[in-house]
C-alpha cells in the first residue's frame, strides 16, 4: 500500500524585506512520521511551521497539507493540526477547565465531552488537582503540559511541536516521549522542532537540519550516523553546521565578563 503523503513542499521560498529566510525548501512527510525539525537559531524552523500551519504568507512555491493546497481548505484542514508554540499565550484568568473546554468548543466539540476528556487528560499528566485552578497560579511546567493537552483534545493528525518540553520535569519528558511514540504508531504525524539534540535522536524516525533557509541533512539518525564522523545528533549538528569554535567563544565570554573598570 503506498504510504499517505500528509505534507508536500516544493521550491518554498520565503523572504522577509530583503532578507531570503527560506531559499528553496523540498520536503514530502508521510503519515505516521515522527521529524525531528532542527537547526542554528534564525535558520527558519518558525517560519516553516508557520506557512504550513496557513498563519505565515510565502513567495514562491507549492505547500499542501494533507493532499490539498494550504490556501484552498483553510477551515477544514485546521481542525485536523494540533499546534504547541515555543511562546504561548494563554488566558491567564481563566481555569485550565474554562481554557480547555473554550478550546475545545472552537473546534466543535460539546462542552461535557470536552470536561471530560481535558480531566481526564490532566489527571493522566499529574496536574489534575490544578483543573479549577487560575493558570496564572501555574508552574512553568504545569503551563506547559497544559498547551501539550490544549494540542491534542480535538485528537489531530498532525501534531506540530515547538520546544514542547520546555519547563517539563525528567519524568513528565518520559511521558510524554511515550506518548509521541504512541501517537506516531496510532498513524498520527508528528512535526518536532527542538534544540535539546539528544531527545530529537531518540524520538524521531526522520531527522531534518534546516541551515541558512535551506535543507541540508534528511534521513534517520542511524543514516545520519554513517554518512557523519561524529556519533551524537549534537556531534552531526556542530560538523553539518560547520561550527567548532564554542571553547574560544567561551573563554571571550568570560573574560568579557571578568573584566574590572579601571
Ligand atoms: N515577522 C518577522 N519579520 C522579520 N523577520 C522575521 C520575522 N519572523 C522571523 N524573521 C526572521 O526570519 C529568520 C528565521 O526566523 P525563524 O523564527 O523561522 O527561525 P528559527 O529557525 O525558528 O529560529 P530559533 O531556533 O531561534 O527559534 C530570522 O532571521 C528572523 O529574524
Amino acid at each position: 500500500m503506498a504510504t499517505e503523503e500528509i505534507i508536500t513542499i516544493k521550491g518554498l521560498r520565503k523572504n522577509y524585506g530583503v532578507k531570503e529566510v527560506l531559499k528553496g525548501i523540498d520536503l514530502h512527510v508521510s503519515r505516521g512520521e515522527i521529524i525531528g525539525y532542527i537547526g542554528p537559531n534564525g535558520a527558519g524552523k518558525s517560519t516553516t511551521v508557520k506557512i504550513i500551519l496557513g498563519i505565515e504568507s510565502y513567495n514562491e512555491g507549492e505547500v499542501k497539507l494533507f493532499g490539498k493546497e494550504i490556501n484552498q481548505d483553510s477551515i477544514e484542514y485546521k481542525r485536523r493540526i494540533g499546534y504547541v508554540p515555543e511562546i504561548a499565550e494563554v488566558y491567564d484568568n481563566l481555569t485550565a477547565y474554562e481554557y480547555l473546554t473554550f478550546i475545545g468548543q472552537l473546534y466543535g466539540m460539546n462542552a461535557d465531552f470536552v470536561d471530560q476528556k481535558a480531566q481526564r487528560l490532566m489527571e493522566l499528566f499529574g496536574i489534575g488537582e490544578v483543573y479549577h485552578s487560575r493558570i496564572s497560579s501555574y508552574s512553568k511546567g504545569m503551563r506547559q503540559k497544559l498547551l501539550i493537552i490544549s494540542s491534542v483534545l480535538h485528537n489531530p493528525d498532525i501534531l506540530f511541536l515547538d520546544e514542547p518540553i520546555n519547563g517539563l520535569d525528567a519524568n513528565s519528558v518520559m511521558i510524554f516521549k511515550e506518548i509521541l511514540a504512541q501517537l506516531a504508531s496510532s498513524g498520527k504525524t508528528i512535526f518536532y522542532s527542538s534544540h535539546i539534540m539528544d531527545v530529537v535522536e531518540k524520538i524521531s524516525s526522520r531527522i531534518i537540519l534546516l541551515n541558512e533557509g535551506k535543507i541540508v541533512v534528511d534521513g534517520s539518525f542511524k543514516e545520519l550516523q554513517t554518512q557523519n564522523e561524529q556519533g551524537s545528533l549534537e556531534g552531526i549538528f556542530n560538523q553539518l553546521t560547520g561550527f567548532h569554535n564554542h571553547r574560544e567563544i567561551g573563554e571571550s565570554f568570560v573574560s568579557v565578563v571578568q573584566e574590572v573598570q579601571s
